[in-house]
């Protein structure tokens, strides 16, 4: 027990489009969990159905123990959804925002109020509490939304690409407040297709492509277990090509850098370096989710 979603051989289909081919899935109490995929994996309808607003074709989705065909008004009262647009209500400051949204789950007036207060605190807009949401930056206006999907103290938080389009700065403010959410004990559910999102946010991902899972677990077992701990990047060249198919090493081009997977990734550096007459770069770096996605696709994940 302990699992806030279960998905077996989850299933959708829009007319002769397959967006998430027979899934399986758990997300547990307490945990980060990531969908991580390129634009197109299956990501948001997987969110959508776990929201209740988007049917299932075919197989079982619960949430909290609750089937999502026949309870999605008891789960969609015990969620919190951040989705990709931007939804606020311009017409607002970001408190009346909080107010209204509080009002749908019915709320008392007083109470709303109160946790209107304690959220634009914890998102550190409170200076911002009676300014119009145009007058927001876009960190302000995600961290709103963080806010308000939080108005329901709910036992699950679901984010799609809860830092797209945002600076650094902006996103670094948004992960740490994440983290101190699921310090104080939340579920968090998030999709997205930044490598460094997914690496520092996730305790387990799974890595969607065309509606399918490739594959599940904690980002550091992933790396360690599809792409090595270290990584060789060498330029291209024809040498260097013959050379590793005689070595019998396992590599996937990515433009005019190769990337090598090898348990003997310094052996293999040194190789390369007598090769290429030390004339070309040979580096050895920690090996990354993107390098992942790479050998499980032939592609990378950066747009
Ligand atoms: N309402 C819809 N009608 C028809 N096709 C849809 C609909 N919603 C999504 N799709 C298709 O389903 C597939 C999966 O889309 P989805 O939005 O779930 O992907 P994603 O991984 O979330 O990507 P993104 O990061 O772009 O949101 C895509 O091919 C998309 O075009």
């Amino acid at each position: 027990m302990g699992d806030i979603i279960v998905a077996r051989d989850l299933f959708k289909r829009f007319e002769d489009l397959t967006a998430v081919d027979r899934i399986n899935f758990h997300v547990r109490k307490g945990e980060v969990f990531g969908f991580l995929g390129p634009n197109g994996a299956g990501k948001t309808t997987t969110m959508k159905m776990i929201q209740c607003i988007s049917p299932k074709s075919s197989g079982t989705l619960q949430v909290f123990g609750l089937d999502t065909d026949t309870h999605p008004r008891e789960i969609k009262n015990r969620l919190g959804v951040v989705p990709q647009e931007t939804n606020l209500d311009p017409d607002f400051s970001a408190y009346r925002n909080l107010l209204v949204y509080a009002r749908y789950f019915g709320i008392e007036k007083q109470e709303a109020e109160r946790r209107a207060e304690e959220l634009l605190t914890f998102m550190q807009l409170e200076e911002k509490r009676d300014v119009l949401i145009e007058k927001l930056s876009g960190g302000m206006k995600r961290r709103l939304i963080i806010a308000r999907a939080l108005i329901n103290a709910p036992e699950l938080l679901i984010l799609d690409e809860p830092t797209i389009g945002l600076d650094p700065q902006a996103r670094h403010l948004i992960w740490e407040k994440l983290r101190s959410l699921q310090a104080q004990g939340n579920t968090l559910v998030l999709t997205t297709h930044y490598l460094d999102e997914a690496e520092r946010l996730c305790d387990r991902l799974v890595i969607m492509d065309h509606g399918k899972i490739l594959v599940e677990g904690p980002p550091a077992d992933l790396i360690r277990e599809h792409a090595g701990g270290e990584v060789v990047e060498v330029e291209r060249t024809e040498k260097v090509v013959a050379r590793l198919n005689d070595l019998g090493v396992d590599y996937d081009p990515a433009g005019d850098q190769l990337q090598i997977f090898t348990d003997r990734p310094h052996d293999v550096a040194r190789d390369l370096l007598e090769v290429c007459r030390h004339e070309a770069a040979v580096t050895v770096r920690p090996a990354t989710l993107e390098d992942v996605f790479l050998r499980l696709t032939g592609r990378t994940l950066r747009e």
